[in-house]
């Protein structure tokens, strides 16, 4: 991809929607922090600009990030939350009672499976988790009370992928009001566009390639519909899980480089996969992006390139996964992914521990799963840090 956004306009609509200056009476360039909690009302109950009236509710801060990524989702709304459980908590919220059913991918990070199988479900929300690679598998779960569909477009942590297009047509074929929901953390809207593609809401752990630099906790929905957005808001509102103001200036400051960055992320994840493919030590390598994953002409359908995410297994077992780990220079060992800094990370004991064994053992999250978030340092640093750390956990093959 010659350096080129792969949507219109992308790095201008990242570094412009929502961030006009005329917003500010100082014309500052720069998104200003509101720190004010409240606001002062014109007359009781009439609100200045008939938007501001207590920071939970509406933030200007908040509301230049919340533009922006509407904007970049090609959606018409975009709600920013205190982290991605919570905004994947205000969707189950806004959308499901006692007595409704959901739909869900059976690869999704752990701590939404916890969500949604030891929170949600004990207020009387049931969920069906299927292998969305067949759609099939999606419409055959479909009951009547069935109100949300929910999948990860390129599925943490094995990298599997959602036919978003096909999926979305499906389940709104039976029933149009159900509501499919796709969590893009993994591609970002730079690489894939769900909205387009037919969900009504994309959901992204903003804690990752959103932000971009590993220190700030954010979740983001963006929809096209106002019956939504009004249905969400409320429920934004009325829970309260929202970031902070100096959150959200982190995070649109973030999104200025998201396409830069994106780009780059592509280019090592790549470099690192094939890699990896050709090493002797390594078992297996999972990447969209490589013509050998099995669903790489899926893939090709609903994104327009891949991120930094690589899975492999190494040969052996238990004890050389954590040597390899334990070898790494350039790779840090830990939790989380999508920053300009790579990491390691091995699902089973980590991120995907609180998947239950038996459902871990059925997808193939095992001791030897190692789980890579590429970064943005030379590419050379990256393979020789994982060609040494491959050598220091297998020295003879
Ligand atoms: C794909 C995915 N979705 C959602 C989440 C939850 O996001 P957060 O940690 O920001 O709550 C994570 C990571 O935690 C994730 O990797
Ligand atoms: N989505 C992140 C989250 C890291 S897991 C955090 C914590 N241990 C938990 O169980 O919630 C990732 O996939 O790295």
């Amino acid at each position: 991809m010659s350096g080129e956004a792969p949507f219109k306009n992308f790095g201008t609509d990242a570094i412009h929607a929502g961030q006009e200056p005329e917003k500010w009476d100082s014309r500052s360039v720069v998104p200003l922090i509101g720190l004010s909690t409240t606001f002062k009302q014109v007359s009781p109950g009439v609100l200045r600009h008939d938007r501001y009236e207590y920071s939970r509710g509406g933030n200007p801060t908040r509301e230049c990030l919340e533009e922006c990524v509407a904007k970049l989702e090609n959606g018409k709304h975009a709600l920013a939350y205190a982290s991605g459980l919570a905004a994947t908590m205000s969707m189950v919220e806004a959308l499901l009672e006692n007595g409704d059913h959901a739909v869900t991918g059976d690869d999704l990070y752990g701590g939404t499976n916890r969500y949604f199988n030891k929170v949600a479900s004990k207020h009387g929300v049931e969920f069906t988790m299927v292998d969305v690679r067949n759609p099939d598998n999606v419409v055959a779960a479909i009951k009547p009370n069935t109100k949300m569909v929910w999948f990860e477009l390129m599925s943490n942590p094995l990298l599997r992928v959602g036919e978003v297009k096909t999926i979305a047509e499906k389940v709104h074929a039976v029933n149009k009001d159900i509501v499919v929901c796709v969590d893009n953390t993994f591609l970002t809207c730079y690489n894939s566009r769900p909205l387009d593609l037919g969900a009504d809401v994309v959901m992204h752990s903003a804690t990752k390639y959103m932000n971009g630099h590993s220190d700030v906790v954010m979740g983001l929905l963006a929809m096209k519909s106002d019956e939504l957005k009004k249905k969400l808001m409320f429920a934004q509102f009325a829970i309260g899980a929202v970031p902070s103001p100096f959150d959200c200036y982190l995070v649109n400051r973030g999104l200025k480089t998201l396409h830069v960055r994106m780009q780059r992320h592509g280019e090592n994840g790549l470099a690192v996969a094939k890699f990896l493919e050709s090493h002797d030590r390594v078992a297996g390598v999972s990447y969209p992006g490589l013509p050998s994953h099995p669903q790489h002409e899926v893939f090709k359908t609903v994104a327009r390139g891949c991120s930094g995410m690589v899975v492999f297994y190494i040969k052996g077992g238990l004890e050389q996964a954590k040597t390899f780990l334990a070898s790494l220079k350039v790779f840090t060992l830990a939790e989380s992914l999508g920053g300009f800094e790579s990491l390691a990370e091995h699902p089973a004991i980590m991120t995907h521990a609180s998947v239950p064994e038996d459902q871990r053992e059925v997808l193939g999250i095992s001791d030897t799963f190692i789980r890579l978030s590429v970064g943005l340092e030379d590419e050379a640093d990256l393979l020789a840090d994982l060609d040494q750390a491959l050598k220091a956990a297998l020295p003879t093959v």
